[in-house]
């Protein structure tokens, strides 16, 4: 089996040596835990250190304002786009149902979110081909739930979890989540591997910690292991552990 080397520091060990080739692994976390960073940091380490082409889709951010952020870890996201070792392309399902039920207006609502997928998997198919992407990062699949409908949304993140799994790339979603003790969302069912960035209080210090939740075929680590953001981007301690005191809230809640 074919392993690709996640450039996150730390976590290989955690999962014999990579991600299994051409698998969707998933990166849950509450806002600000450092999910877009973690996939940026994969398709940039995955350019400059072994030549994977990389193509990321955004959802939400602009491509502008996530080369500027990136900066701050001394990665030139410009450059890489420009020699097209990196592509970013930008899509708002919002947007697009909107234009979507405007234009047909016999259309009913869940075909709208249907025909805003289709039209999605369709762009993101078309620039993995054309820029031969080995390494796909998708931010985030929260945003694709537009409906209020939650069987039309497990309906939707079903759909394109199945298609994304056939687009021959090593491929990273981020997805949302407010709760860590909350109940799972769809897409954690559905993916091969779960990765969560947690981040505890304890006493007055916030701690980041990462867990494998699940990682099908792979033999991981089943404790939470440390993990930093420094400027050269994310690091995970597999050696070390998050130790609370017996009178420190172990807070899993959204800081
Ligand atoms: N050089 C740095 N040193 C320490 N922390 C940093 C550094 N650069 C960024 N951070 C932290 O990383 C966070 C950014 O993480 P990122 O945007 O990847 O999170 P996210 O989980 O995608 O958030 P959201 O869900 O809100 O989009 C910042 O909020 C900041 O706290």
């Amino acid at each position: 089996m074919t392993r690709v080397p996640t450039g996150i520091p730390g976590l290989d060990e955690m999962i014999e040596g990579g991600f299994i080739e051409d698998d969707v692994i998933l990166v849950t976390g509450c806002p600000g835990a450092g999910k877009s960073t973690f996939g940026i940091q994969y398709l940039y380490k995955g350019a400059v250190d072994y030549n994977d082409p990389g193509l990321y889709v955004t959802l939400e951010e602009s491509p502008a304002r996530i080369m500027r952020n990136m900066w701050r870890h001394g990665w030139d996201l410009e450059r890489l786009t420009k020699e097209d070792k990196i592509r970013i392309i930008r899509a708002n399902p919002i947007v697009y149902s909107r234009y979507i039920k405007e234009s047909q207006d016999n259309i009913g609502t869940a075909s709208a979110e249907i025909a805003t997928i289709e039209h999605l998997l369709k762009e993101i198919y078309r620039n993995v081909k054309e820029t031969g992407a080995k390494r796909l990062f998708i931010d985030s699949i929260t945003s694709l739930k537009i409906s209020s409908d939650p069987v039309n949304v497990r309906h939707v993140i079903l759909e394109f979890i199945k298609n994304i799994e056939n687009m021959d790339c090593t491929t990273l979603i981020t997805s949302e989540i407010s709760d860590n003790c909350g109940e799972f969302n769809v897409e954690e069912y559905l993916c091969e591997g779960v990765i969560r960035l947690h981040m505890f209080r304890v006493g007055g210090n916030r701690v980041r910690a990462l867990e494998i939740l699940k990682m099908r075929g792979v033999k991981h680590k089943e404790s939470i292991h440390p993990y930093t953001i420094t400027d050269g981007g994310i690091v995970v301690y597999p050696s070390e552990s998050v130790i609370g005191h017996e009178n420190d809230a172990m807070d899993f809640t959204t800081l």
